[in-house]
């Protein structure tokens, strides 16, 4: 990535541009560098494992690689004969064949997430508010947000696109969620309860969301606290810091 950009400057008049970013070529070179070392550390011993497997019929024993198909290849060159891939052709293959393999290829899918989540079949009571329901015990429905045994919701994705850091971002939610619930006391407004009605902002968000008191001793000036918003949480976040 930082390479292909480095080139869409450079391939603008790159007789002003190589000397205007004089910086950010040595550093695009500097990366290529790198990425030759690495790239040729590997390809060599490959090289050197698939002159040692004998050559025989039964290539069981001997998985194909990409980059063997790349040590077979013969282009044509200028007298005439063939010649084999450069070093850097083959670091440059290697590298768009590593690309291509992980940016997204297909066309895009959209799954109705919302509708999973009220699907009576999936869920008992799906439209009530019952954070219980996904408690770990045996009469719990159970949660499975990796979708490994079965897809009834799917908040960070599913299966080879799954959410990367969807172990970071438990931890870091039930750690955030926990400490709140353990430093304050949290109490309802009389008459400004909450509604669970959907309204559409960026995301769907609640109608109208819980506001809550947050006793003075652990808030210097004793502010109400509003929830539902990534905002309103950092507020409350911050202030609990200080
Ligand atoms: C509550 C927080 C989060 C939610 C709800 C969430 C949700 C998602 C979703 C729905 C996707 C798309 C999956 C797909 O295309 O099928 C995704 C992808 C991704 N997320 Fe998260 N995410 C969260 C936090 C994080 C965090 C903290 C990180 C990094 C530390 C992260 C890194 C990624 C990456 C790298 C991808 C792309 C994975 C790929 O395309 O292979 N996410 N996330």
């Amino acid at each position: 990535m930082f390479m292909a950009y480095q080139a869409y400057v450079f391939a603008f008049s790159p007789a002003v541009t190589k000397r205007l970013f004089r910086r950010r070529l040595q550093m695009g070179l500097d990366a290529r560098r790198r990425q030759k070392e690495l790239f040729m550390a590997l390809i060599d011993a490959r090289r050197e494992r698939k002159k040692l497997t004998p050559k025989k019929k039964d290539t069981s024993s001997f998985e194909h690689a990409y980059v063997d198909t790349l040590f077979d290849i013969k282009l044509p060159n200028e007298e005439g004969g063939s010649r084999r891939l450069t070093d850097d052709e083959l670091v440059s293959l290697c590298s768009e064949f590593l690309a291509a393999g992980t940016d997204t290829t297909g066309a895009s899918v959209h799954f109705t997430v919302a509708e999973m989540g009220r699907d009576e079949t999936e869920w008992e009571r799906p439209m009530e508010f019952s954070p219980e329901r996904f408690l770990p015990d045996d009469n719990s429905e159970g949660v499975d947000v990796t979708g490994s045994k079965g897809i009834r919701m799917m908040p960070f994705g599913a299966g080879r696109r799954i959410c990367a850091g969807l172990g970071v971002a438990m931890m870091h939610l039930e750690y955030f969620v926990a400490n709140l619930m353990r430093e304050f006391e949290w109490h309802e407004v009389p008459g400004d309860e909450v509604d669970m009605a959907e309204r559409h902002e960026i995301t769907t968000v609640m109608k109208k969301p819980a506001s809550c008191l947050v006793p003075r001793r652990m808030i210097p000036r004793g502010l109400g606290v509003r929830l539902g918003g990534w905002f309103s949480c950092s507020l409350a976040f911050r202030q609990y810091g200080s």
